[in-house]
Order: structure tokens, then sequence, then C-alpha cells
């Protein structure tokens, strides 16, 4: 079933060893289309090393900017160059292995979706080879390639056909395909009348329906609502425990951490940083922060010092934020016990205690999450009813309680802040949250340097 097709949208390609391009060494630039495709020696085997499914070696994307459409046709006549360079990827080099999960992270415009095409193969390099293994499954603009007069029922079948799922295949597939897409009557009516949300709900059954050996996701779980985004983690999940190799790029980070064992931070269009995640997303994390707090000192303008200009941005967000729209679960109240006067309050116990109400669904069971940092971004500890093995309590009509305590706050004075997360039964989909919430103060009466009290003893 081996297939050079591409699918505008969800793209799927079933190939055993798939290559995109060939680099000859002392090649001369060749040109397809607007693309010159020059691969120079890679730095590395082309081959994936024994164990990789896939091997990406030097990879760049030059994409060509043209002034006006009379340049860019001028270019075309001409064979001159008309245009500016801008390289969106630059000696990209990794390889990840079967049953690896990698997210992908970086600011706006650093390569991510570049990154992705090319994998996925609907996107050409400029420099460099990406070695597959396997059948290679993509989910990037979810629902683009579908014919809007056509029924859904339809735009399966010829959707299916362009990422190597045959006539028998789609015969055995279809009715589970659209008992995932909860679309009932509506398969029948001509995609033109569907919801955005219906469109992502038929896209994303299909290109699942059969388990790839390589799964690209690009941030397909920030589109459709929470009931969606709940059964496409739920397959993503099984798909990554069958030992599918998973790349993933999204903005939330909780999901990263939950699915991914290795992250990889592009900067500018070049690797940053690659390896475990916490630690990657660490760095990143400190790196946004640092923006952050670098924009709220410009907003607050020059007299404000930095750091202080951050913190005032931060306290500002201790307003209850409303409840997501289309939600199973929001927080409904987020408080911490011993609080005294003052802005930011003191907390006058030694043991921190913080109470999380939250309003869900009939029939759901919620769990509680809730994260401690400095109050100028300094990660401390995060913890959630699910991962100790605990459980909310019910109130009855749908409210949820946890109290967390801290016994004896392990913390030196200072100023922190608590964030309240609001999960699904299993801890994988991200309600509600109400980010960098209550800020207090916290006195300890021996003042050391460092960040936490750890218990410790001397010999
Ligand atoms: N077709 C294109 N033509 C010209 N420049 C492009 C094209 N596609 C992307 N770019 C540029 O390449 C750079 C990388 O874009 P890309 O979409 O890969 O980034 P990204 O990390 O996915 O960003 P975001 O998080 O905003 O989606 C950006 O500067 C972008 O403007």
């Amino acid at each position: 079933m081996a297939s050079r097709r591409r699918l505008a949208g969800p793209a799927g390609v079933d190939r055993r060893q798939c290559r995109i391009a060939q680099p000859r060494a002392g090649a001369q630039p060749r040109t397809t289309g607007r693309l010159a495709v020059n691969a120079p020696v890679p730095p590395r085997a082309l081959a994936p090393a024994p164990g990789a499914v896939l091997a990406v070696s030097g990879l760049g994307k030059e994409y060509r900017l043209y002034d006006s459409p009379r340049q860019r046709l001028k270019s075309l006549l001409t064979g001159g160059a008309h245009h500016r360079s801008h390289w969106a990827l630059r000696d990209v080099n990794f390889e990840l292995h079967r049953g690896q999960c990698m997210g992908l992270v970086g600011d706006n415009g650093a390569g991510k979706s570049s990154l992705l095409k090319l994998i996925a193969g609907t996107l050409q390099p400029t420099t460099g080879v990406v070695d597959r293994i396997g059948r290679v499954t993509a989910i990037l603009e979810l629902g683009a390639g579908f014919h809007p007069d056509f029924s859904g029922r339809d735009n399966l079948r010829f959707g299916g056909s362009l990422i190597g799922i045959d006539a028998d295949g789609m015969a055995r597939l279809e009715d589970e395909i659209i008992a995932f897409s909860e679309l009932g009557a509506a398969i029948d009516r001509p995609v033109k009348t569907y919801s955005s949300g219906m469109v992502v709900r038929l896209a994303f059954a299909l290109v699942t329906a059969v388990e790839p050996d390589v799964l690209i996701i690009d941030e397909a779980l920030a589109v459709g609502d929470q009931h969606f985004q709940k059964k496409c983690v739920e397959r993503i999940t099984q798909f990554r425990e069958n030992g599918c190799t998973i790349l993933f790029c999204s903005h939330s980070q909780y999901h990263i951490r939950q699915l991914c064992n290795v992250a990889l931070w592009l900067d500018g269009g070049r690797i940053r940083a690659m390896g475990a995640t916490d630690g990657v997303l660490s760095a990143y994390e400190a790196h946004v922060r640092s923006q952050d707090q670098a924009s709220a000192a410009a907003d607050a303008g020059s007299q404000v010092p930095g750091q202080l200009a951050g913190l005032g941005a931060l306290q500002s967000a201790d307003t209850p934020p409303p409840p997501p729209q289309g939600s199973r679960g929001a927080i409904v109240a987020v408080s911490i016990a011993d609080l005294g006067e003052g802005d930011p309050p003191m907390l006058r116990s030694r043991d921190l205690k913080v109470t999380v109400d939250a309003s869900v669904l009939e029939g759901e069971q919620p769990h509680i999450g809730v994260m401690l940092e400095q109050s100028h971004g300094v990660g401390i500890t995060s913890v959630a009813t699910h991962v100790d093995g605990a459980a909310p309590v019910s109130l009855g009509n749908g409210l949820w309680r946890s109290t967390l305590t801290f016994p004896q706050l392990p913390l030196h004075s200072g100023q922190y802040v608590v964030s309240a997360y609001l999960f699904d039964s299993k801890g994988l989909v991200v309600y509600d949250q109400w980010y960098q919430y209550r800020h207090f103060l916290f006195d300890y009466p021996t003042p050391t340097p460092g960040l936490v009290r750890l218990p410790h003893s001397w010999s």
C-alpha cells in the first residue's frame, strides 16, 4: 500500500522505508516548483540507526518571500532571484525510536509546524533528509482535505484512499470511524453543513482509524470540545502504549508532560534543547517567564523595575477567570486557610492548606491539582489527586472539594503563588485552570539562602 500521494489536510503515508529527500554528494540545485532542493551531505548516516523509526539529518527549510505576485512571476519566467529568503528551520538533527513520544515546543514562528510538515512529507526540505520506517500518519490541518459538497461518508472513502485505506479496509473500518466521530445520521449530509467541531471529529476519527508506526499531531487537542479532546487523548495514549512513535506539538505543557517522554525546544528554527521532557520544559518555561516579565515591564513603563512589574501583572490574576466555554467542569473557588490581611496576605500558619472547589457534569469523577511557585515564576512543586491515588470528595449536586495540606511548609521567607487545576477522571484532560490565582507571603524566622528547606541530617 505504498503511496506518495498527499492529502492537503490530514495527511498520511503508508510506506516501508519512506524517504522524503535523497541527497546526492555534490548535487547541483534542482528546482521543483518554488523550492530548490539541494541537500548537502548530512552530518550523519542516512538510514535510521537500528531501532530508530525516524531520523532527521541536517534538515533545513527556506521559504522564499516575494514583494509582489509580479516579482514571483518574474522569478519563475526568468529564473532570476527576485525574492528574500527566510530560513524557518536550520540544521535540525534527531532520531526517534519505537515507542518514544516527543513533545515539540517553541515560540510562535519557531518552525514547529514546518518541521512536522517536513516529517509528514507535505512539505519538501531545502536541505537535509527525513528517513522514516513504516506507516506515518499526520494530523496537521484537520479536515482541510475534505470536499464540502460531498457527504461525510463520501469524504471518508476518498480521504481514506489517500492515506492508504483501500475499499475493503474502509468497509471494515467505516462503522467504527463513524461511531468515534459521533456524527450519527449527519454522516450522510454534505460536509459544508457541518460545524467546525463536526469536521474535526470526522477528520480525527479517519486519520487515527489505523494505528500508524509514527503519529504526528499538530495542536489537534486545541480544537473541539473537551469531550472530544478526552477521546483524542485516550486514543493517543493507547497508541503510545502499543509502541507507536509520536511527535506531538502543543501549547499545552500539561499535555506534553502527560504524554511525552522526550521534548524538543525549537528556537528561531534551530534546536535549543532536546532531552527528557521535564528538563526541556523547565528550561522553556523559564524562557517564557522571562519574556512575560520583560513585556509586563515594558507595559508598566520604564519607572517600574522589571521583576516588580512582572509581579504586579501576576497579582492582577487574583480575580476568578470565567469558566471555559462548553466546559464539562469548572473550578468555583480556591482558598488558602489562615491568611492574614494585606496584599498579598501573610500566611499565619506554619502549614499551607489549599482548598479547591469544583463543579462538574453529572456522572463525572474529577481530579484536582495544585501547583506552588515563587511569585516571580520559579516552580516549586505540582501535585494532583490522580497522581497520589487520592480523590476529591463529593459535596452533592456535582460539587467536589479537595483540600491539600503541606505540613510545616518547608520554604524560606518570600512571596508565593498557587495555581489550581481541574482534570477529568483519568487526569488527561484539563477542564479548567486558575493559573497563578492566589498569592501569599510566607515568613520563616531564620533567613537562609535557597529555595526550599529540605528534610536533612548531619553526621
Ligand atoms: N508558506 C510560508 N511562506 C513563508 N514563510 C512561512 C511560510 N510558512 C511559515 N513561514 C514562516 O516560517 C517561520 C516558521 O513558521 P511555522 O509555522 O513553522 O512556526 P510555528 O513554530 O509552527 O509557529 P506557530 O506556533 O505560530 O504555529 C515563521 O517565521 C513563518 O512566518
